[in-house]
């Protein structure tokens, strides 16, 4: 017997422990991404919206919505919902019906629809069987099933009965990191398991019609979101010789709460769908935290300051997030680069968006600021106000 304080192991039991381990760090393995069909192009936007919300002539705000997205740095957004869907279901735009369950059904099976075309996409990538994953861990904020988005997703794309779940509803904008964060613990602490994280957001959830003049909120929510959905595979130990190949180890993973922000990024689920609302002040409270969260959580790995030695996939919330970071940081304007690039093509598409961004990084290493030593990090932003960071080093195999 091995005596631990006032604890008692067995030898064996502890040989039992260390044998579940895995040796080498979590590595992302594969990453996959999707988009709906239905394309909008922001300049053309509030003329889009105004028509499907049936308020063409209110062009005082119409002519708000469309300086909101000329100013937002994005070209174009996806979108599940089409023209006929607003038509058929007039409850979705008036706020004065209840609609929750017009969306709830939709989300039903386009949400796992949607995540298995990322998913599908990281395993061909990948390599290996479907049967070989062994956890899958899904986020989304569009819907709140039993059983969940993870099951139906599951069956589709042929997993093992045995795969061990974990569903992440309703974590906002930095479900990526959080996902990613909770798959590194897993693969590192169960020798041989390969995660599949997916995270599939649809607008739809949220989209409805302004309250009154006076709702800037709900314009600025329809200007910036759109739909994706984004998988990788997350799998340490990787056999010489193996079709895996580690794209990114993840070096470590932390999250943090900015003090007295709990207001900054609020909603809840109602009989009108998802209500989001982040404030005005969102922003500022992320400029003036972000960068003492990152030296707690990167100091006692000997890595604080120096910030442009680094690359960065920053959650791309909105064009004034990323100029809070970039300032605050004092960031080379290419570190950005991917960000903003992902923040342009796709909109704000909460939790998948960050995995967007990191794609973006392995398929333009050379122009996007890996330095020599290849680290980097991944920073997610939520509600919270949540950050989670994690230290990542690019492998170079992509
Ligand atoms: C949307 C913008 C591109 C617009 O930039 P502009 O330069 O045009 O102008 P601006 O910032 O002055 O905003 C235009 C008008 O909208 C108002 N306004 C801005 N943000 C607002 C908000 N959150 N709620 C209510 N009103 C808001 C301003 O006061 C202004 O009003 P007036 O015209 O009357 O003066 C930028 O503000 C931006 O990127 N903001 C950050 C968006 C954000 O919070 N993203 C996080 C999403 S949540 C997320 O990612 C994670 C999560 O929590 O899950």
């Amino acid at each position: 017997m091995v005596l631990l304080g006032n604890l008692t192991a067995s030898p064996a039991a502890a040989v039992i422990r260390q044998a579940q381990r895995a040796d080498g760090p979590a590595s992302v393995l594969a990453i996959g991404t999707a988009n709906p069909a239905n394309c909008v192009l922001q300049q053309e936007y509030a003329d889009y919206y105004f028509r499907v919300i049936n308020a063409e002539h209110d062009t005082k705000l119409k002519s708000k919505l469309h300086r909101i997205c000329k100013s937002s740095a994005i070209k174009k957004r996806y979108f599940y919902h089409t023209d006929e869907m607003l038509r058929d279901h007039p409850e979705l735009i008036d706020r004065t019906l209840p609609s929750l369950d017009t969306r709830m059904g939709i989300a039903t099976t386009a949400v796992p629809e949607l995540a298995a075309a990322a998913a599908t996409k990281a395993m061909a990538e990948w390599g290996r069987p479907a049967t070989d994953v062994t956890h899958l861990i899904v986020g989304t904020y569009c819907g709140a099933h039993m059983p969940g988005a993870d099951v139906r997703l599951a069956s589709l794309l042929g997993l093992a009965p045995s795969v061990r779940r974990t569903m992440l509803y309703l974590n906002g904008c930095n479900s990526g990191a959080t996902a990613l964060r909770v798959a590194k613990d897993i693969a590192e602490n169960n020798r041989g398991a390969r995660v599949l994280v997916v995270c599939a957001e649809l607008t739809l959830i949220l989209l409805r019609a302004p309250e009154d003049e006076a709702d800037k909120a709900t314009l600025i929510m329809q200007a910036l979101f759109g739909d994706g959905a984004a998988a990788v595979i997350v799998g340490a130990d990787v056999n010489r010789g193996s079709v895996e190949c580690p794209l990114f180890e993840m070096v470590a993973a932390s999250q943090a709460v900015i003090p007295e922000s709990e207001r900054a990024a609020a909603g809840r689920l109602g009989e009108d769908g998802l209500l989001f609302r982040p404030a005005v002040e969102m922003t500022t409270l992320i400029r003036e935290n972000v960068e003492q969260c990152l030296v707690e959580a990167l100091a006692p790995l000997g890595l604080s300051g120096g910030w442009n030695r680094l690359f960065w996939a920053v959650h791309p919330g909105g064009r004034a997030i990323l100029d809070g970071v970039e300032a605050v940081l004092r960031l080379d304007s290419e570190k950005l680069a991917a960000s903003r690039h992902v923040l342009s093509e796709y909109g704000n598409m909460s939790g998948p968006t960050v995995i967007f961004v990191l794609d973006e990084i392995r398929r333009r290493r050379g122009e996007l600021g890996v330095g020599r030593d290849g680290l980097g990090v991944l920073l997610g932003l939520g509600p919270g106000i949540s950050v989670e960071t994690i230290v990542l080093h690019a492998t170079g195999n992509y």
